[in-house]
Formats: C-alpha cells, sequence, structure tokens
C-alpha cells in the first residue's frame, strides 16, 4: 500500500480502522472486507474504486452504521460504536425520490424530519435551487424528470440534510456519458459551495480520477486496501484535466491493476 500524508486538510472526519466482516449465509462463511483502513479528512473527496462484488458497498454501509463489522473500529468526528450513527447523509445509486412530491418538496424532506419551519425550509431550498440550476424544475413531480435531474434533485437533497459529511454509492452508474459529466462537475460545485467532506464509490476509474483528492483502490474479495494514492490534479477541475500527463499515468495504473485483479 502506498503511504500518503495528508497535508492539505488537517481535521480528520472519518478513521477507518483494520475494519473486516465476514458474512455467513447457509453454514457458508463469504469473507468480505479484511483489515480495511481508511480515512476521510474535512473538507476532502474520497474515492473507493475495486472489482465487482468485492465490498465497496458493505464498506459503505459499515461506515454509515447500516452493518457493523466484525472486527476494527469506525471512527466518526470522535464518534465510535452507535454514536457514529446518523452523522453522515447516504446516498444510494437510485435517487429515491418521493413521487408525491415536488422537487421542491423532495429537496425539503430532510429539513422537514429535522422539524425546521417550514417556511424557512422552502426559502433555503429555493435558494439552492435556483443557485444549482434546478429552480425551473421547482415545482415539478420527479416522474417528469431526467436520469440526470432525479440525481441532482437527491444530491441536494443530501447535502442539505448532512451538509458536511456525505457517503455516495456509485450516485452516476445509470447515466449516459455527457449527464454524467455534467452531473460530475455538477456535484464538485456543490461539494465546493458546502465545504463538504465525501467518501464516494465509483466503478469508473475516469469518474474516480476526475472527481477525487485521493483514491483508494481495493483488491478483489475479501478486499484489502491495495493502494492510496493521491490525485495530483488542479481544483476546481476541468474536462481537460483528464488529458494531463498525471491524469494519463494514473488512469493507466489503474486499469492495469483492476483488470489483473478482475482476471485472476
Ligand atoms: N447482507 C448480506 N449477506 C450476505 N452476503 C452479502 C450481503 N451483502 C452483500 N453480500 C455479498 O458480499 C459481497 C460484496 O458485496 P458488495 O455489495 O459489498 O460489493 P460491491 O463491491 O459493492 O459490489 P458491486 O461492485 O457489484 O457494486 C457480494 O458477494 C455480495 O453478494
Amino acid at each position: 500500500m502506498t503511504e500518503y500524508t495528508n497535508t492539505k486538510h488537517h481535521a480528520l472526519r472519518l478513521s477507518v480502522q483494520g475494519v473486516s466482516k465476514v458474512y455467513r449465509v447457509n453454514r457458508q462463511e463469504l469473507a468480505v472486507l479484511r483489515s480495511i483502513d481508511l480515512s476521510v479528512a474535512a473538507g476532502e473527496f474520497v474515492t473507493i474504486i475495486g472489482p465487482s462484488g468485492c465490498g465497496k458497498t458493505t464498506l459503505l454501509h459499515i461506515v454509515a452504521g447500516l452493518e457493523e463489522p466484525d472486527e476494527g473500529a469506525v471512527v466518526i468526528d470522535g464518534m465510535e460504536g452507535a454514536k457514529r450513527v446518523g452523522q453522515v447523509g447516504y446516498m444510494l445509486q437510485q435517487p429515491l425520490l418521493l413521487p408525491w412530491r415536488t422537487v421542491e418538496e423532495n429537496v425539503c424532506l430532510g429539513l422537514d424530519i429535522r422539524r425546521e419551519p417550514h417556511q424557512q425550509a422552502r426559502r433555503r431550498a429555493r435558494q439552492y435551487l435556483e443557485q444549482f440550476g434546478l429552480l425551473d424544475f421547482a415545482w415539478h413531480y420527479p416522474d417528469a424528470l431526467s436520469g440526470g435531474m432525479s440525481q441532482r434533485v437527491a444530491l441536494l437533497r443530501t447535502f442539505l440534510f448532512h451538509s458536511s459529511f456525505l457517503l455516495l454509492d456509485e450516485p452516476f452508474g445509470a447515466l449516459d456519458a455527457l449527464t454524467r459529466l455534467s452531473t460530475e462537475l455538477w456535484l464538485l460545485n456543490l461539494w465546493q459551495e458546502f465545504k463538504a467532506s465525501i467518501l464516494f464509490i465509483t466503478h469508473d476509474i475516469r469518474e474516480a480520477i476526475f472527481l477525487s483528492d485521493r483514491i483508494y483502490v481495493l483488491s478483489r474479495r475479501p478486499a484489502q486496501v491495495a493502494y492510496a494514492i493521491p490525485v495530483d490534479l488542479p481544483r476546481p477541475r476541468h474536462p481537460e484535466h483528464l488529458a494531463s500527463k498525471n491524469a494519463v499515468a494514473l488512469e493507466q495504473e489503474l486499469v492495469a491493476y483492476l483488470m489483473k485483479e478482475a482476471v485472476s
């Protein structure tokens, strides 16, 4: 594993320490995660990439507190065990918008759950809908939205509820290439506006490089951290950064590793 000292960011938001997980199904054991260490610092955008089925979602579930590890610890903002639950926002690949609520009402969902005063919540939602180019859709229902728009609404909802630390599980997997790129740029704007910390899962090497400050590369199951690689590209990111020497070399390194893990 490549050692990496984080100098740009300071406060540690997440520390995963020696996490292992074995599922037991029909008296059979499936070792999924083996001694995973990783961290996310304040304001950092960190991505996990790894072969299909290696245990990425399981790891995110453990961070969120939906599952418990067999060994190891997860510390979020200094809180461990059950205390960490509810400290992060978690968004799945499917946007899961409520079909009976308009876009504005969907974006307000978390604020309503938190019992923020009705008018105040709507004012805030409208401000962000406008700032992030969604105001024209505010009174639409989810079934009238494209896939890319639905993901934007779901992301904005997650940011408004848990603005400071988000877990995103392959949120753009179902989008076509151009929509995906514009939604990635949109997410980076949102991340910078909220100064959030993000732990992101993707299968897509280009996406990992484009978005991240650092990438953790997992081995096949039982997943271990094979590398933790800093992405040495300027911010704010532009699509042309992907053609730079650094990005191309990193992409080749990741492709070679992941192809080897997928076939061997
Ligand atoms: N609750 C569970 N009980 C038993 N096995 C499970 C459970 N959840 C996941 N698994 C198994 O654990 C392995 C890892 O699954 P997981 O979804 O974490 O991988 P992943 O890397 O996110 O997959 P993908 O790349 O397909 O998104 C898979 O073989 C899966 O079938």
